[in-house]
């Protein structure tokens, strides 16, 4: 495994801000519970010293013949037995409570903060991903923070009960055993460190053992994977990073083995010297039987108590320092510059210029573009043509405000699109991505995705499926619009949300979760809108989720940017890619005609689909090197004349490639 720089350890003082953070948020995530856990955790810790009382107190009642006492002794010594019991199953059970609405909250707020980043480079980037990962781990488990620190409170309140009764006995032997704690306690403090270093180095491994088993189980790549019989490939890989992770997990195991080994060496060796101590005095008359047996009660409470006190101690140090990574990712600052002017974007009016835009992916990676200087009038359609790699893709992004140019500038109307808000920009621009998302949702949710205004309006959500021609293919599905477009998760249950109304937020205003009603299943249980619910004619009685072509799944993809296609901006990065060459044809038509008197840019390896656009620009390595309309360009004999042609000779072998010999 490579080497990997050890990720900062939070200081005290950043850890107590972590604890304090973590208790808040447990706090208000189920404040009657956690209040509910304490007091049964206290009725846990007071009983064990309770009962070690109690049966001193039988002992030395028989010893002097005090059978009277011994009835009410037995009763309360039931009671207390009972009581015991009980407060168990009430902790666990409020234990569990705690645990789960704590983490509700925690992932919550984590993905919120997810969603906030602005940009893509977060997404982009190793040590992001491994911070990611360790807080998710953290968010499944925030009440077991508050768990730990009970568990140490309740030992605390044990141990206390339990070194007044040793006290009595032997003032020294108490000393003894309360001091070997603190070796204890110490050591396990700096191996919980280490564990957690361990935890961020193996992080990249463990990615990746997670990257190979979900490539191995999902539909996706599971043809590549048989037709180029990947499997051993890839299991093997997997395990590899298993083991690699495992090696260092092993490493960290047998040295708190040997540690720990060590330390029950030690306490027991002084639980043992101090019980032949007490055996001799007792011999000697100066202790009683009770006192004997209350020794023994004491100072293996003692012992486990502080065991217990020790290890969750240390665990919830542990956990604080993972739980950092949760506070990292929750108040990480702003992955791009915050907007000079926080108001609203105007209407595109005269155009988008980028002025001498040069960018790069990072300082290590080369330029992708270099100097663009490109001007996008209001209401025209600019094609990007170029070879594989030549920065188009990268062009858009930077339109969006995905990334930001590493010098330059882009102008909306003249303002700088760094001076205005990433949201209010996206809001006038509507897209369809080379690499759009095929989403495991419904249909009708596919389409609604391109605007979420549109989840509940079923005629515009059609209309749009009409425009991109392909109302009738999802009409013919087995639910219709509410067909699920996967394999993978059963469109019965999909629609199935058992969520507990009791965690729900209906019950818990306090809980505060920024959700939108359209989008998520009502808290009864009842489905939402498009989410795969048995509504409309074609719902009836369960029905398979279902796959659709790649033309289809490009149409949907369509069908989003028409739900969208009054934005001021509309960009089309290979809108027809997965199209035979008709519907090509057909939806070129129908987007010219939609945007006609509107600004796009669109992107196109097929030529003849952008033959039309008000100004064709070519971009190689990053330059624009041509511009022009489709006539002008080929009177030029530049390589778009040549890319044109050759791709024109490739349909019609009586044209002939120009510039063949270039
Ligand atoms: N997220 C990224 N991180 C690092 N490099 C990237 C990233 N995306 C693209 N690149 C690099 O930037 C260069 C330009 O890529 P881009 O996708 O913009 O090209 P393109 O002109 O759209 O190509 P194509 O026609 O193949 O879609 C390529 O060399 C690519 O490797």
């Amino acid at each position: 495994m490579t080497t990997r720089p050890p990720d900062a350890t939070p200081t005290p003082r950043g850890l107590a801000g972590c604890a304090a953070r973590a208790a808040g948020m447990v706090w208000r995530a189920a404040p009657a519970h956690v209040l509910g856990y304490m007091a049964t955790t206290l009725v846990g810790a007071v009983t064990p010293v309770a009962l070690a009382w109690l049966t001193k107190a039988v002992l030395d009642g028989l010893a002097h013949g005090r059978a009277t006492a011994l009835l009410g002794l037995a009763v309360t010594i039931a009671v207390v037995t009972t009581v015991a019991a009980a407060a168990a199953h009430a902790t666990e059970y409020l234990r569990a409570e705690v645990d789960r609405r704590a983490a509700l909250r925690a992932k919550d707020e984590l993905f919120a903060a997810v969603t906030r980043f602005t940009g893509l480079a977060p997404f982009e980037s190793p040590a992001f991903l491994d911070r990611l990962r360790l807080a998710q781990q953290s968010a499944g488990n925030p009440g077991r923070l508050v768990d730990t620190a009970t568990s140490t409170a309740r030992s605390a309140v044990t141990v206390a009960g339990f070194v007044g009764s040793l006290v009595v006995i032997s003032p020294t032997f108490t000393v003894l055993v309360l001091l070997s704690a603190v070796p204890a306690l110490l050591i396990e403090l700096r191996m919980s460190r280490q564990r957690v270093a361990m935890l961020w180095r193996i992080g990249p491994a463990e990615r990746r053992e997670m990257f190979y088993a979900q490539l191995m189980s999902t539909a996706d790549a599971a043809k590549e994977i048989r037709l180029f019989g990947l499997g051993d490939f890839l299991r093997l890989r997997m395990l590899a990073e298993l083991r690699t992770a495992n090696a260092a997990r092993r490493r960290m195991g047998r040295r708190e083995f040997a540690v720990q080994a060590s330390l029950s060496a030690l306490s027991a060796g002084l639980v043992g010297a101090g019980l032949v101590w007490t055996i001799l005095a007792a011999g000697r008359g100066e202790l009683g039987v009770g006192d004997v047996a209350m020794f023994v009660a004491a100072a293996a409470g003692v012992q486990a108590a502080l065991n217990v006190m020790v290890s969750a101690g240390v665990m919830a140090y542990e956990q604080l320092l993972t739980f950092h990574h949760h506070v990292a990712v929750v108040s990480a600052g702003r992955d791009l510059p915050a907007p000079r002017d926080p108001g609203s974007l105007p209407a595109l009016r005269r155009g988008i210029e980028l002025r001498d835009v040069w960018f790069r992916y990072s300082d290590d990676h080369p330029w992708v573009l270099r100097g663009v200087d490109l001007f996008i009038p209001h209401g025209r359609t600019v094609a990007l043509v170029g070879r594989n790699g030549a920065g188009k893709s990268t062009l858009v992004k930077l339109l969006c405000r995905f990334y930001e140019p590493t010098r330059g500038a882009i102008l909306w109307d003249g303002v700088d699109i760094r001076d205005v808000p990433p949201e209010t920009l996206r809001s006038r621009i509507g897209a369809v991505f080379q690499d759009f998302v095929a989403y495991e949702l419904t249909a009708a949710d596919n389409i609604a995705v391109g605007d979420l205004s549109a989840v509940r309006d079923r005629a515009r959500i059609e209309r749009a499926a009409r425009e991109a021609g392909v109302h009738d293919a999802v009409a013919a599905l087995p639910r219709g619009y509410e067909t699920l477009l996967s394999r993978e998760f059963d469109p019965d249950q999909e629609a199935d949300s058992d969520a507990d109304p009791e965690a729900g937020l209906d019950v818990d205003p306090d809980l505060d979760l920024d959700v939108d009603p359209d989008l998520g299943p009502d808290v009864d249980g009842t489905p939402a809108p498009g989410s795969g619910s048995g509504r409309g004619p074609a719902s009836d009685g369960p029905g398979p989720g279902v796959l659709l072509s790649g033309g289809q799944w490009q149409r949907l993809a369509l069908a989003r940017a028409f739900l969208r296609c009054d934005q001021d901006l509309m960009i089309l990065d290979e809108p027809s890619a997965g199209l035979d060459p008709e519907a090509e044809h057909e939806i070129h038509t129908r987007l010219a005609r939609l945007r006609s008197g509107r600004t796009s840019v669109v992107i196109s390896h097929r030529l003849g689909a952008v033959r039309e656009a008000d100004r064709i620009v070519v971009l190689t390595d990053g330059r624009v090197t041509e511009e022009g309309t489709h006539a002008s360009l080929l009177a030029d004999d530049g390589t778009y004349a040549r890319l044109f042609t050759r791709q024109a000779a490739g349909y019609r072998d009586d044209v002939q490639p120009t510039g063949a010999a270039r």
